[in-house]
């Protein structure tokens, strides 16, 4: 839960260190098997892929080039061996400037869109944390494999976030209504194991390997059918979420952007910040 914190000043340093954190080669990388025409994406923004403004326009970048290469498939998945997405950057919640926020969750909703809405297969391979925008990347695919003893969910609410319409909904069609509303409500982190039962991820896995091999089997599964009738299926339960999260998304901009230039959210996001902190020591 939030605590209310004294002292700004242990906030700008956890500002400049988090800022410091450098990623290797390019934000996502392809690889792309000539063989299947399966793509495996790899969100590769160091230490823990937070979403950044930057980060999330990569992301849509990289699925519209898919989508013009005719790919058969997707893999989305991480290098880490802890973390697939540790959600938003926090960072992008404090103190930002308005036109900035804006930015950020206008490029949140299109990486939520373009991923939910391929016209290709996808498969996320969960193989690390997956908390918050983590779990709403994870909730974009068609299929969720998860190796075991990590955590995914949606808790926003225990960060002082409101969980917007469009995700909630997400939630609902994978796991129903009542795991959703009360998973939404009280935050819930599940284990890869609670998190099978409940349905929010479809197979669990013992390591890297062992998913990469079931997700592919996922994909394998259309090999001989059409991919005009599998896509047209896919967007015709799909689209119509898209098109309600798009008619209602400056409401949901403004709603999110009076969440966090909120004074109470700001100090409650500046004790998160130090307890992520603390926890190392
Ligand atoms: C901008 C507008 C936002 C408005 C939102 C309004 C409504 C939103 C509602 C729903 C939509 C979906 C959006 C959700 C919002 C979010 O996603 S908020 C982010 C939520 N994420 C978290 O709370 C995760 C926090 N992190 C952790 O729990 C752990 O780091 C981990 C992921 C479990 C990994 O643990 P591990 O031990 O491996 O690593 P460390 O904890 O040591 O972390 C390494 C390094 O990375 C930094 N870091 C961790 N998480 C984030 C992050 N989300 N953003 C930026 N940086 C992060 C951490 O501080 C460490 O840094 P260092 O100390 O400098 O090494």
């Amino acid at each position: 839960m939030l605590r209310k914190i004294a002292n700004p000043a242990r906030l700008l340093t956890f500002q400049r260190t988090m800022a410091s954190t450098a990623s290797t080669g390019p934000l996502v990388r392809t690889e792309l098997d000539s063989q299947t025409g399966y793509a495996t994406v790899i969100l590769n923004r160091a230490p823990v892929n937070s979403l950044s403004l930057e980060f999330m326009a990569e992301i849509i970048k990289t699925v519209d080039e898919l989508e013009r290469s005719k790919i058969r498939g997707m893999i989305l998945t991480s290098p880490s061996s802890k973390v697939f997405c540790a959600g938003l950057d926090v960072l992008e919640m404090v103190n930002p400037s308005e036109d900035r926020l804006r930015s950020v969750w206008r490029n949140l909703q299109d990486t939520w869109a373009k991923l939910y809405g391929t016209s290709f297969p996808t498969v996320a391979l969960i193989n690390g944390h997956a908390p918050a925008g983590g779990c709403l990347l994870a909730l974009t695919c068609e299929y969720r494999i998860m190796c075991s003893n990590f955590s995914i969910g949606l808790n926003e609410t225990q960060l002082g976030l409101a969980v917007p319409p469009w995700l909630q909904k997400t939630m609902r069609n994978t796991v129903g209504s009542r795991e959703a509303e009360i998973a939404c409500i009280k935050g819930t982190m599940f284990s890869s194991e609670e998190a099978l039962k409940i349905g929010l991820v479809d197979e669990l896995a013992a390591d890297k390997g062992e998913a990469m091999h079931k997700a592919c089997n996922y994909l394998d599964t259309f090999k001989n059918m059409s991919p005009y009738a599998r896509s047209a299926t896919k967007l015709l339960l799909r689209n119509k979420k898209i098109e309600d999260m798009k008619r209602a998304r400056e409401d949901d901009i403004d709603r999110v952007v009076k969440n966090v230039m909120n004074s109470d959210f700001q100090a409650g996001l500046a004790a998160y910040l130090q307890s992520l902190k603390d926890r190392k020591k």
